[in-house]
């Protein structure tokens, strides 16, 4: 939405409009144009080097655009930090997790942020409402949530992670290759979680590698490639091969009879 503009779509979460990034003479986005709504799954793929971390970096106030507009929930916003994010309810999910081992999952989802009573840590007040975050979310593989992270599976601690963004009111969550590191059991929990996050109305994002996970979750897929965004439609758009010549060629001849009506370009237009 162009700054003249002032109606917002009330569907869209965040709209971002020709957003540029270079790190020296590499151009690492270039007028990227990307929509992420409520209530849905947007994937966002493209292969090494596309531009992904960079485009989330920015979303997450790590890294500021070069140029371009951010708009959300109908606002122009400006990211200088990762708190200015954060207190919008931007909350990233990365591969590392940034959960501390040596806590417990009730430390970990209340750290920094601890409730207090009479100059006292209220610890129930906490276990309460971390206990109803993640039974919200059917979280329920967790056997007590006093035990330390450390002793979590990859997919529980993914799970106190999404949690602890979702009970600080997180209204866009962004996961990077959340799977990536699971096992299948695990990975499923984690796309049924992602999947949950959009039944309750938050916009997800999510970076991946692997199309079966894509295709499982999304609702919508944005392809980037070599910093340009070269498709972003309805799931039902695409099939893999679509998205490996997207990826790989910024156009898809198969397009032409599956997707030509939902704007993705055609080696043969
Ligand atoms: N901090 C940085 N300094 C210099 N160049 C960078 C920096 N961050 C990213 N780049 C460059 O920007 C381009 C896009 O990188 P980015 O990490 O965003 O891609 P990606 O799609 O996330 O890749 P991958 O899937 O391999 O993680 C690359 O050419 C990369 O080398």
């Amino acid at each position: 939405m162009p700054e003249s503009q002032t109606m917002a779509n009330s569907h869209e979460l965040l709209e971002l409009y020709k957003v540029s990034k270079s790190f020296g003479p590499v151009q690492s986005l270039a007028d990227v144009d990307l929509t992420i709504p409520l209530a849905k799954v947007t994937a966002l793929v493209g292969d090494n080097g596309a531009g992904k971390s960079s485009l989330v970096k920015c979303i997450a106030g790590i890294h500021s655009a070069d140029s371009g507009e951010i708009v959300f929930e109908g606002k122009h916003i400006k990211l200088k930090s990762p708190r200015d994010a954060a207190d919008l309810g931007i909350e990233t999910v990365y591969q590392d997790l940034a959960l501390c081992d040596n806590l417990d999952i009730v430390q970990n989802m209340f750290l920094g942020r601890e409730r207090t009573r009479k100059g006292l840590l209220d610890e129930d007040s906490m276990e309460q409402s971390a206990k109803e975050t993640l039974a919200s979310l059917s979280v329920t593989t967790v056997r007590s949530i006093r035990q330390p992270v450390a002793s979590l599976s990859g997919g529980q601690r993914q799970a106190v992670a999404v949690a602890k963004a979702v009970m600080w009111n997180a209204k866009l969550v962004i996961m990077d290759e959340p799977t990536a590191a699971l096992g299948v059991a695990q990975t499923r929990m984690v796309l049924d979680l992602v999947r949950r996050l959009a039944e309750r109305g938050l916009g997800v994002l999510i970076i991946s590698h692997n199309m079966n996970d894509v295709f499982e979750v999304a609702d919508r897929i944005a392809v980037l490639r070599l910093g340009r965004m070269v498709a972003q439609e309805d799931v039902k758009a695409f099939d893999r091969q679509i998205i490996v010549d997207l990826m790989t060629t910024g156009s898809s001849t198969r397009t032409a009879a599956k997707a030509n009506s939902h704007g993705i370009e055609s080696k043969e237009n």
